[in-house]
């Protein structure tokens, strides 16, 4: 039998952006299709921008977040979208200039050790008292989501909205709970088990 664990694929239109992504096990029993943002180019990145600033433009946002890693590049695309210059990043770990930042800490089961978020407080002036909008490329858990919303909230932030390019299975819909709202995507992602072949199959309701 053929191992078809690192061949797979799952084919996903993003809007028009049809992408093949790999399906990647996670363990035994569990893989996800993985979208890489950064490694998908300029033109997908103009497209997502695009995309999600038509769906962000009516909630008349000052400013667009983007924690890091991968909502940085889809910060800096909806920024330009929509026609906006500044845009703010939160930061998975202090940087020099970050000795004394704001910190939000993840309560997160599935993430090893401890988790949290930090905005440097240069940056609050741009948050205090705006219409904001959290973007990132993929809830999941919904945690880390979550925790951007939380943070920019502590900062002063008016959470107007959250944009993602992916939703992945349904998770994120309870931790994310009354913020369910503001959120808008580009499309969605099942999650992934093996069957009696080990052919992965969608896990249904995901
Ligand atoms: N499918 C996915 N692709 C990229 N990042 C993810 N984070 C959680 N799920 C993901």
């Amino acid at each position: 039998m053929t191992d078809q664990t690192n061949s797979q694929t799952w084919h996903v239109d993003v809007q028009g952006y049809p992408l093949d992504l790999p399906i990647v096990p996670i363990n035994p029993d569990f893989a996800i299709s993985l979208m890489m943002v950064i490694d998908l180019g300029v033109k997908f990145g103009e497209h997502i921008g695009k995309c999600l600033a038509e769906k962000i433009a009516p909630l008349r946002p000052d400013i667009i977040v983007g924690p890091a890693t991968l909502g940085i590049p889809v910060a800096i695309e909806v920024t330009r979208a929509l026609g906006l210059d500044q845009y703010v990043v939160l930061q998975k770990s202090p940087k020099l200039h970050l000795s004394d930042a704001l910190e939000y800490k993840l309560t997160s089961i599935t993430s090893k050790g401890e988790q949290r978020i930090l905005l440097d407080r240069a940056a609050i002036p741009l948050i205090k008292g705006r219409r904001v909008v959290v973007v990132d490329d993929v809830v999941a858990s919904g945690s880390s989501l979550k925790a951007a919303l939380e943070l920019v909230r502590e900062a002063g932030g008016e959470i107007v909205g959250a944009g993602v390019i992916l939703t992945e299975a349904q998770e994120w819909r309870e931790v994310l709970g009354d913020d369910v709202e503001h959120l808008v995507s580009v499309a969605h992602i099942p999650q992934f088990a093996p069957d009696a072949d080990g052919t992965w199959q969608p896990i249904s309701g995901t």
